[in-house]
């Protein structure tokens, strides 16, 4: 099946779906069994607390480890059998920064569309493109080193989408922002959703991130505890506010913990 192939029941495969995978560092399993779907033109909140393994998804997903285990397929195609198919058809903005603070920001996209195999007139144009989804096109010239923390991810997030992703993976994407760049980050994104239809798995620890259309994935200790919608999570965790929702889902609720202390 490829992508534009429609599923049994008729809708086109999610961007994302990860069937059964777990990945061990050594005897500990940072994965274990982890399957999780995320649909095209939907955001999906990968959620988990420090050491989930969120990260750890995140690269296999992208190929930087090789999934032993279960399946991960990009808009119909597996990651293992078809690389650069899946490859070519996602964006990702990992945790850490990786922008030249010393180049401009039409170098560093320019750059990065050179290691894309992008000629460089379809280069500018694909950059003054992407710049303008991400509202920065008055920055082209500046050196990244003048721009502000939140600025930097949406160059980032403009780099990703250079070569027309349709999945785009962000890794804890407002680490280190402050309260407004955090939200104009997630407008930001959200917009990309609803104008392009592509498909977001955006991982965070912060669940006041989620909105009521999202679609969420609770992340604990290697495995998913629940996914859904936000109103699936509520009635799972058994509550109206999401983040107490979750913690009770993983099991780190007042009432759990007071438990274990007990
Ligand atoms: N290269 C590695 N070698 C050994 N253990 C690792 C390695 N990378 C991650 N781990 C372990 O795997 C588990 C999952 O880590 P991971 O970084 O994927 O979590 P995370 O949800 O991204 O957390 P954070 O928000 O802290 O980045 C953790 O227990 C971590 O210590």
């Amino acid at each position: 099946m490829n992508a534009d192939t429609p599923t049994s029941a008729g809708l086109p495969e999610a961007s994302l779906v990860v069937k059964g995978v777990t990945h061990a560092f050594g005897p500990k399993k940072a994965l274990d069994d982890v399957s999780l779907e995320a649909p095209s033109s939907a955001f999906t909140a990968l959620v988990g607390q420090n050491g989930a393994g969120k990260t750890t998804l995140f690269s296999l997903i992208t190929r930087l480890y090789d999934n032993r285990s279960g399946s991960i397929r990009v808009l119909g195609h597996d990651v293992r059998r078809q690389p650069a198919e899946a490859l070519s058809r996602m964006g990702v903005v990992f945790q850490s920064r990786t922008l030249d603070l010393e180049l401009s920001v039409m170098q560093n996209l320019l750059y990065h569309a050179a290691l894309h195999g992008i000629g460089r007139s379809a280069a500018k144009r694909a950059a003054a493109t992407a710049l303008s989804r991400v509202g920065l096109e008055s920055r082209a010239k500046d050196r990244v080193r003048a721009l502000s923390g939140g600025q930097m991810r949406r160059v980032e997030i403009a780099r990703a989408l250079l070569h027309g992703p349709s999945l785009l993976l962000l890794d804890e994407p407002t680490t280190g922002l402050d309260i407004g760049s955090r939200r104009q980050l997630l407008e930001e994104v959200r917009r990309l959703i609803a104008e392009d239809g592509i498909g977001v798995l955006w991982a965070t620890h912060l669940v006041d991130e989620i909105e009521v259309a999202d679609r969420v994935v609770a992340l604990h200790k290697g495995r998913v505890m629940a996914s859904g919608s936000v109103g699936e999570i509520r009635a799972r965790g058994k509550s109206e506010d999401v983040g107490a929702a979750f913690l009770r889902i993983i099991g780190e609720d007042d009432e759990a913990l007071s438990r274990v202390s007990a």
